[in-house]
């Protein structure tokens, strides 16, 4: 058995995010505490009847004492208040981190709440499915995915470095970013694309000529990815708009001048402007083929550790369901 980079981890919130740790920290073979809370009695019921953690408690409270890492796993709208209430509750030299998908507004949001002698180190794994509850996690879904840590000016290296380890070892490949940095990339990787999926998927609904059925049965691949990403659990995902709202914006203005652009060359005819404007797009979905950056695709050599060994049956993600809260 490895030593662990700590020897107690609490997870708040346990949901698709904090179980995948649950299962990445067990595969990985560390001897290390875990306990966890959550704050419906469901999803903590749901957690003790799976044996997620060594303990599952009632209160936040409870969850951090004596924790080495404390790992906030809750909506980033949710963010501050439990690090409000964890606050008087953590054992001094502990470090904080979270892995929410916007990081500014709850770098804003955590900090103030801080005891002396205690770290915040923000990360954020880009790894991730449409389920959510204690059941949807899985061992695997960090392997080969890109984790983000965002680190604030004065904490100690070795912090910082002791949180890579971990996330390296449950798989994640890691790098460093400034936090508004990372909203801006995330805005135009994650959040718009989300957003305009969620739009897609609106239309279709909302048209009345194409019925239910004929959307179920003729989605081609596109819209059917659509599809899977509006299933994402609305909370998360309202809490990500609403606190990474300027490089959302941003980016929907572009995102808008580019579409009337093209709304405007098929009114016209004009071939050559949509010719170019998919030949361009076509080489940046093969950029990132090339730098084996689509895990999905059959045909690239994948970054970091090889996983094909790795994936018993009980590592594989579960089939759709969603559930707890
Ligand atoms: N789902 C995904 O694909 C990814 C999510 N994230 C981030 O991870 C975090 C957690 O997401 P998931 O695990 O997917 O969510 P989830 O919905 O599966 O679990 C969320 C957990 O937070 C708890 N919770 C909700 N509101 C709360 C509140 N006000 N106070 C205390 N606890 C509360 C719920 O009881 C549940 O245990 C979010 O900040 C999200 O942005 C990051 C990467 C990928
Ligand atoms: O399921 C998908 O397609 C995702 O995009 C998962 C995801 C959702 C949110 C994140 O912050 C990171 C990853």
């Amino acid at each position: 058995m490895s030593r662990p980079p700590y020897d107690h981890v609490a997870f708040i919130g346990l949901g698709l995010i904090a179980s995948s740790m649950c299962h990445a920290i067990r595969a990985a073979g560390w001897d290390c505490t875990i306990t966890g809370t959550a704050r419906s009695a469901e999803t903590r019921d749901i957690a003790r009847e799976i044996g997620l953690c060594d303990r599952v408690t009632d209160s936040a409270a409870e969850a951090v004492e004596g924790a080495d890492l404390v790992v906030l796993c809750v909506p980033v709208g949710a963010m501050g208040g439990v690090m409000e209430e964890i606050a008087p509750h953590l054992k001094p030299g502990a470090t904080v981190s979270d892995v929410g998908s916007v990081k500014g507004a709850v770098i804003e949001a955590v900090t103030p709440h801080l005891p002396d002698g205690v770290w915040f180190i923000p990360a954020h794994p880009l790894a991730g499915t449409e389920h959510s509850g204690p059941r949807s996690g899985f061992a695997t879904l960090f392997q080969n995915r890109w984790c983000l840590m965002t680190p604030i000016e004065g904490t100690p290296e070795a912090e910082v470095a002791r949180l890579d380890r971990f996330w390296t070892g449950i798989g994640a490949n890691v790098d460093m970013m400034d936090a508004d940095h990372h909203d801006l990339v995330l805005a135009v990787t994650s959040h718009a694309p989300h957003l305009i999926a969620y739009t897609m998927v609106g239309v279709a609904d909302d048209l009345r000529r194409v019925t239910a059925s004929e959307v179920i049965n003729y989605s081609a691949a596109g819209f059917r990815d659509f599809t899977r990403i509006a299933a994402s659990d609305p909370t998360m995902w309202r809490d990500v708009f609403l606190n990474n709202k300027a490089a959302t914006l941003e980016i929907l203005g572009r995102f808008t001048e580019e579409l009337f652009a093209l709304q405007r060359a098929i009114r016209t005819g004009d071939g050559d402007h949509l010719f170019d404007y998919f030949t361009r797009t076509r080489d940046i979905r093969r950029g990132i083929i090339d730098a084996g950056q689509d895990t999905d695709a059959p045909d690239f050599g994948r970054v970091g550790p090889d996983t094909s060994k790795a994936a018993p049956a009980a590592d594989t993600p579960p089939a759709k369901r969603s559930q707890g809260g």
